[in-house]
């Protein structure tokens, strides 16, 4: 006898959601290429040319992690050293970062979810100095944060994929928030793995030139926010004005 048609692909249930936590660098922000642009810079002194497989391997971390990172995968120890390769990028990505602009679907989204009482929050690997560059011509957007841990909070002992910021980011809402009630917005697998080990759900909007392989851990994939549906996750639809 034939083998029986497979069962029709399940549904997936989407987890009811009460709170969102957002990331920020590739995902709020489009910054990550900057950190691109500045890191060829510096290998192309060294004859060598970046990737994206090392880029996917060092976003969304903590600066100095993702540095150890590039001088290793780029055989550059005992030339460059982790702490000479921030120093040396630091200069050309002060004047790149005021200049960033926001990612498509972020401002209808953000908006959509204060508007809707939603609490949400930025869990970012960015350091203080960073942040504040990056978001000083954005403060309207994240005005509508209730807080943000960034990658040098005392509280984030181990940054992305560790699940220490989203927890402390959990942590500091208002009451007691079950990390499965969260929604975390994510761009790099770090991050989407960081939101699985602390319990959540999470939407991955990965650059184009991720490759596919570094995606299938997300609970849902997007090429942009502009294709996210809030009914899918529970939250109110967007009005046609909002379309
Ligand atoms: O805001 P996130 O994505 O955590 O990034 C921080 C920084 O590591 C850039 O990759
Ligand atoms: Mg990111």
């Amino acid at each position: 006898m034939a083998n029986p048609p497979l069962a029709a692909a399940i549904p997936r249930i989407r987890a009811p959601i009460t709170h969102v936590i957002f990331d920020m660098d590739g995902l709020l922000l489009d910054t990550e290429p900057f950190y691109t642009v500045v890191q060829e810079k510096i290998l192309a002194r060294f004859g060598k040319t970046f990737d994206w497989s090392l880029k996917a391997k060092m976003m969304g971390r903590k600066a100095i992690e993702s540095a150890r990172i590039f001088v290793q995968e780029c055989g550059l120890e005992g030339v460059l050293t982790p702490e000479g390769f921030l120093e040396e990028r630091e200069a050309m990505l002060q004047d790149l970062f005021p200049t960033c602009q926001i990612l498509p679907g972020v401002k209808r989204l953000v908006n959509h979810l204060h508007t809707s009482k939603i609490p949400m929050c930025v869990a970012t690997g960015s350091h203080k100095r960073h942040f504040a560059l990056k978001t000083q011509n954005h403060g309207e957007l994240f005005a509508m944060m209730h807080h943000v841990v960034m990658g040098d909070d005392p509280e984030v002992k181990n940054g992305k994929p560790s699940p220490d910021i989203f927890l402390a980011a959990a942590k500091r809402f208002e009451g007691t928030v079950e990390p499965s009630k969260i929604l975390v917005f994510e761009d790099a697998p770090t991050g989407v793995a960081a939101a699985k080990n602390a319990g959540m759900s999470v939407v991955m909007v990965p650059d184009a030139r991720l490759d596919l392989s570094l995606q299938d851990e997300a609970d849902q994939v997007l090429s942009s926010l502009l294709d996210f549906n809030p009914a899918e996750w529970g939250f109110p639809p967007f009005a046609s004005s909002e379309e």
